[in-house]
Order: structure tokens, then C-alpha cells, then sequence
């Protein structure tokens, strides 16, 4: 399977923070969701990806290219889609397509305005009176009307009222259906990536925790409840981490066959949603999560 991102050995830091030998392949004609908790190292992955931001060692290609030698032509075929306010204020939503325009070669007029009519957007109010959601399709507009075959997103659901959201994710995944195109997006609402995902990276404190496929997270990874006096040092090691209470405990594994054999019928076995593996990954210790990856 071709992939269409790859970071290899990857290393980033900045004071405080460190990217440690990040690798990462995302699938062709797949969508990746990416998540991690605040401050992880989302943002730095995916300005490296854009080629905003070097690494301090280890390579990146797109397409199976190099950003040395071809970077008009990487991001021509990219549509980027950032939370942050990328426009010129002052300009309008029309005077902005004519400054971005002439960088794409495959830029599709007619697919702008059905974008710009279909999210109804204004084209002669300036910029700078758009509401964040207005931003966002603003955003995804330009991102969408040069017939990219990559679109990678930094949080494009934040700040969307749920309708828009829900109409958002049918839309990508509309996208998605000849089989070309690619999707990378980073998400803290974990619920969005039930409707559209195929695989999700998991980010903890800069490091690649795993890339899997959705459906394979539910099959490996369980959270266990039961008894407190079922743990001991033996059993304790079978998880990431385990939250104890007058109750009994309740507690991650990535290996749910392991634990209906250690445990069998004395404990119950539940699905763990996306945000119990990233508070149990979080509160469980750095190294033992790692050696999971
Ligand atoms: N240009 C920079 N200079 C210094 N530190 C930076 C820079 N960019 C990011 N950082 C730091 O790197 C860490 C990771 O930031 P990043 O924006 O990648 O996190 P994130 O996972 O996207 O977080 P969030 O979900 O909160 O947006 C943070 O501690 C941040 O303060």
C-alpha cells in the first residue's frame, strides 16, 4: 500500500518540548485521524509535514518526495486547512482566491463557488468580519477547489456548531469515495473520528504511541474493570494504567485476549473509547506506554 506522508527518525525540539524519533506512514486513499491531548506535538507534525517548520534530523517525503527539490510540487497537489486565521484580514473572501488562485495549476473556479455557495459564504464582505466557523470554511474552500489529492486539517472541528461538524465530516467523506484521495487531520473531538477514520496516530508527549487501524484499537485494547483485590504486582503489569476507588479498579489493556485469560469471568471487559486510551495512556508511565508502540 502506498504511503502518501512518511516521516522516518524524526526529531524536533524547542525549549521544553521535544519531538523524539517520530515515524510515521499514512495510507494512500485512507483517512488518518490524529490525536493526542494538549501540547503533545500535534501542530509540530503537521508544520513539518507542510515543510513550515525543519526538523532537527530524519526525513520527510510526500508523494515520495523530497521538499528540497519539490516543494511547489507537493503543495500544489496539497489542500491545508489550518485553525489558525491564514488570510489577509482586510481582503475578501474574492480578492483572496485571486491571490491564491495562481498558485495551482488544477484550480477550479466553478468548484469554489459551489463550495462558497454551499457553506454560504459572502465573497465581497472583508475577512476580517467572518466568525470562526465562516473562517473555517473559508479555509476549507480554498483547500478544496484545486482538486487536492492530499488534505490535511489542524483541528477543522474546532469551533463548528455540531450541525456544520456532522455536515463537514459527510462532506470529506464524500471525498473520499474514488479512492484517490488522502485525508490527515488532527482532531481533540475523538467522537468525529467514529464517522469517518479508517486509522488513527496517537501522539503522546512527542512520541508516536501507534498508527492503527480503527476497527484493530477496539479489537486490542480493552479497559478492564473489577475487584481491587484481583491486582497484585503480577497483575498490575498487565496494564497502561489502572484508576483504583472504593469500587474496584478500572484499567487499560492493549492485549484484551491476554487479560479474558488472566481475568476470565471475574472481571467485566468493555470497549474503551479513543479518549479512555489517551487519559489512561497519559496517566500511565511514559516508558511502559512506549514499549507498546
Ligand atoms: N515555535 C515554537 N517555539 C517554541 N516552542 C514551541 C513552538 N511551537 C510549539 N512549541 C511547543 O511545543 C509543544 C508542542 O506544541 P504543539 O503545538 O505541536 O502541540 P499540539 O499537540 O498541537 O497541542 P494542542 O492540541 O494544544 O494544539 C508545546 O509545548 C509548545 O509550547
Amino acid at each position: 500500500m502506498e504511503n502518501v506522508i512518511e516521516l522516518q527518525h524524526v526529531n524536533k525540539a524547542f525549549s521544553g518540548f521535544q519531538l523524539k524519533d517520530f515515524s510515521l506512514s499514512v495510507k494512500k486513499g485512507f483517512v488518518t485521524g490524529f490525536i493526542g491531548g494538549n501540547g503533545v506535538g500535534k501542530s509540530t507534525t503537521i508544520k513539518m509535514i507542510m515543510n513550515l517548520l525543519k526538523p532537527d534530523s530524519g526525513t520527510i517525503s510526500i508523494f515520495g518526495l523530497d521538499y528540497k527539490k519539490h516543494e511547489k510540487e507537493i503543495k500544489e497537489r496539497i489542500g491545508f486547512v489550518f485553525d489558525d486565521n491564514i488570510f489577509y484580514e482586510n481582503l475578501t473572501l474574492q480578492e483572496m482566491k485571486r491571490l491564491i488562485k495562481p498558485a495551482y495549476k488544477n484550480w477550479d473556479d466553478a468548484l469554489f463557488h459551489q463550495y462558497v455557495e454551499m457553506f454560504e459564504l459572502p465573497l465581497k464582505k472583508s475577512i476580517k468580519t467572518f466568525s470562526k466557523g465562516m473562517m473555517m470554511k473559508a479555509s476549507l474552500t480554498m483547500a478544496l477547489s484545486h482538486h487536492a489529492e492530499l488534505i490535511i486539517m489542524d483541528e477543522p472541528t474546532s469551533g463548528l456548531d455540531p450541525i456544520f461538524r456532522r455536515e463537514l465530516l459527510e462532506l470529506l467523506h464524500n471525498l473520499m469515495q474514488n479512492g484517490e484521495k488522502t485525508i490527515f487531520f488532527s482532531t481533540h473531538i475523538t467522537t468525529d473520528l467514529d464517522r469517518i477514520a479508517d486509522y488513527i496516530t496517537f501522539i503522546h508527549n512527542g512520541q508516536h504511541i501507534f498508527t492503527k487501524e480503527y476497527y484493530k484499537i477496539e479489537e486490542e485494547y480493552a479497559i478492564v474493570k473489577g475487584e481491587t483485590n484481583l491486582l497484585d504486582r503480577d497483575t498490575e503489569r498487565e496494564f497502561i494504567a489502572i484508576r483504583k476507588s472504593n469500587h474496584g479498579f478500572e484499567a487499560l489493556t492493549t492485549n484484551k485476549q491476554r487479560a479474558e485469560a488472566i481475568f476470565g469471568k471475574s472481571v467485566i471487559i468493555e470497549k474503551p473509547t479513543l479518549e479512555d486510551i489517551m487519559f489512561y495512556t497519559k496517566k500511565g508511565n511514559e516508558k511502559y506506554a512506549k514499549s507498546y508502540s
